[in-house]
């Protein structure tokens, strides 16, 4: 399967922050989200990737070329989309499109118009006066209608309601319909990814913990439920991630057939979700 895009052993450090040695890839013709807590590195390698900061080490490769020799070609082929943005804040939606639609040579004003009609933006508005979900889908009209190849979209649906949440879920699902498109898009809300999510990252603290088909993910966790004096040195090692309570455990396992055998019926097996694989990760500090 062809890469879209493709990390190889990224690392860059803040004071007090680093990645470390990021190694992953974005499947062409798919949706993969980006998920990690608050502070994990999301925003950081969204950044890497776009080429708006430098790694310390490590190579990006965009449709197969290098994200730095090839900035200008590459920057041509994606639509970035960020609640930021990078809009100028006086100018109307329409002189907006007007300052941006010269730097693209697939720029399709029909598209546009299309997309400035179905997510009801006013032309005339100031970009300062949109909302901040208007802003989202003038941001993803603008990245539609150059006829990206990759949408790269930083916390999209973050603060929008339910309502345009969904719009904007519908729209990226019928965009990745003709198999050519990419889109990879971070969110910390694992509802929308359980919807219409084909793979999905996982960041914590700078790391990769998984990067892989959403349904393999979901098959090859269980939850684990059972009494506490079932957890000694042994059995306690089976688990990615281990909450105790006063009398019971709750844990979250890769090994399933391991845990079946080492527990039999004596525990409840159930499958996790993805909110519940991130949060007994992240809440036992462990890497699966
Ligand atoms: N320019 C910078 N200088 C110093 N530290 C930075 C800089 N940019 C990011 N960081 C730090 O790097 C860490 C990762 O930040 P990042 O924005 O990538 O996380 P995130 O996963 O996108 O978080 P969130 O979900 O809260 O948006 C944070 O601790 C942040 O403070």
């Amino acid at each position: 399967m062809e890469d879209a895009v493709k990390l190889t052993h990224v690392s860059k450090s803040f004071d007090g922050f680093s990645l470390d040695r990021l190694s992953f890839s974005i499947k062409k013709g798919f949706i993969t989200g980006f998920i990690g807590p608050n502070g994990a590195g999301k925003t950081t390698t969204i950044k890497l990737i776009m080429n708006l900061i430098k790694p310390d080490s490590g190579s990006i490769d965009v449709f197969g070329m290098d994200n730095v020799k090839h900035e200008k070609e590459i920057k041509e082929r994606i639509g970035f989309v960020y609640a930021d943005n990078h809009f100028y804040d006086h100018l109307s939606v329409e002189s907006m499109k007007k300052v941006i639609a010269p730097f693209y040579k697939r720029w399709d004003e029909h598209t546009f118009q299309h997309y400035v009609k179905k997510f009801n933006l006013p032309p005339k508005r100031k970009i300062k006066q949109l909302s901040r979900g208007m802003k989202v889908k003038f941001a993803l009209a603008v990245a539609l209608s150059h006829n990206a190849d990759l949408i790269v979209m930083d916390e999209p649906t973050s603060g929008l309601d339910p309502v345009f949440r969904s719009e904007i879920l519908d729209i990226l699902t019928e965009v990745i319909q003709d198999e050519e498109k990419t889109i990879f898009f971070s969110t910390h809300i694992t509802s929308d990814l359980e919807r219409i999510a084909d793979y999905v990252t996982y960041i914590y603290d700078g790391r990769i913990v998984f990067s892989e088909e959403k349904d393999t993910i979901l098959e090859q966790y269980l939850i684990v439920k059972g009494a506490k004096e079932l957890l000694d040195a042994d059995t306690r090692r089976v688990f990615d991630g281990l909450h105790e309570t006063g009398v019971g455990f709750e844990g979250l396992t890769r090994h399933a057939a391991q845990a079946r055998s080492l527990f039999g019926d004596e525990v409840v097996f159930e499958r996790p979700s993805l909110e519940e694989i991130m949060v007994f990760t992240a809440r036992s500090g462990q890497r699966a």
